[in-house]
């Protein structure tokens, strides 16, 4: 769809084929700050979605709730499967935003057994997932390394190494790329181009969301404002500036390329 609307829904039903479907959702903290606002969203298996908005837009807000971390007002189901907060879904994979927050145990392997290891699986399950997730990031020579002495992008690809152990069906990605060297940036996007998993991409990058994303959804002032493909949502300038957002550089019609041809 490129529709600039946001996408109106049906009612949830088990279906699939739907890897995530929100509908109604609100939310407000403690203090009174109403975040979320009425929010749709549907996400279709094997679907990339990038996820943009201004600071403080709730974009990690949305993904606490979509994990159940926050409990909110409205449904949410993924997979058919309805969300129920507190109630932990090894389906869905949170990358946090910063790599520091998730990895915490004495080695690299540790950390990637950590979730394996609380599904209560069998320890060469255990291993073989340790094994595939560690290669899947590309980061095997790590497995005995501490993680809080590797390198931003080296603990970026641990820590979704971690996630994927779990072996998630959507994976919520919140703010990837950020702090990212431009070989570690472009190591994270072939990575993105190439999974399997259904995601949702909350991120400020809007070069790596084009690469990467089939859809671009925009929230701002607690909405969705624009839902559609990232050249045509990411393209409108007026869109893009009303929302504090700037059109990405690669969409100038002066634009040109690293060979000097121009786009
Ligand atoms: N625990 C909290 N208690 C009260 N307000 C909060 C809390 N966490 C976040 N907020 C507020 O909720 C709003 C949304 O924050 P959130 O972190 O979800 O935005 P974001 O879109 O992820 O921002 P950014 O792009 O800067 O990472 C902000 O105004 C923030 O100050």
């Amino acid at each position: 769809m490129t529709s600039l609307a946001p996408r109106p829904s049906q009612t949830i039903e088990t279906d699939v084929s739907r890897a995530l479907a929100v509908e109604h959702l609100s939310f407000c903290y403690p203090t009174g700050k109403q975040v979320l606002d009425d929010i749709f969203l549907e996400i279709r298996a094997n679907e990339r979605v990038g996820l943009v908005g201004p600071n403080g837009s709730g974009k990690t807000t949305l993904f606490l709730l979509l994990c159940g971390v926050l409990a909110g007002e409205g449904l949410i189901s993924v997979f058919g499967r309805q969300v129920i907060p507190g109630e932990f879904r090894p389906e869905v994979g949170l990358v946090f935003q910063n790599p520091d927050d998730q990895l915490f145990c004495p080695t690299v392997r540790d950390d990637v057994a950590f979730g394996p290891q609380n599904l209560q699986l069998a320890t060469e399950e255990i291993d073989r997932r340790v094994r595939d997730a560690l290669a899947l990031a590309g980061v095997s020579a790590l497995t005995e390394r501490v993680p809080h002495q590797l390198s931003g992008g080296e603990k970026c690809m641990v820590a979704i190494a971690a996630v994927l152990a779990m072996q998630p069906q959507l994976v919520l990605y919140d703010e990837p790329s950020a702090n990212l060297d431009l070989r570690a940036r472009r190591r994270l996007i072939e990575f993105l181009q190439s999974a399997r998993q259904s995601m949702l991409i909350s991120s400020h990058d809007l070069e790596m969301v084009l690469e990467v994303c089939d859809r671009v959804v925009l929230l701002d002032g607690g909405r969705i404002v624009a839902d559609g493909a990232p050249a045509v949502v990411l393209g409108n300038r007026a869109l893009m500036e009303a929302h504090g957002l700037e059109k990405p550089h690669s969409l100038s019609p002066h634009h040109r390329d690293a060979t000097g041809e121009q786009a």
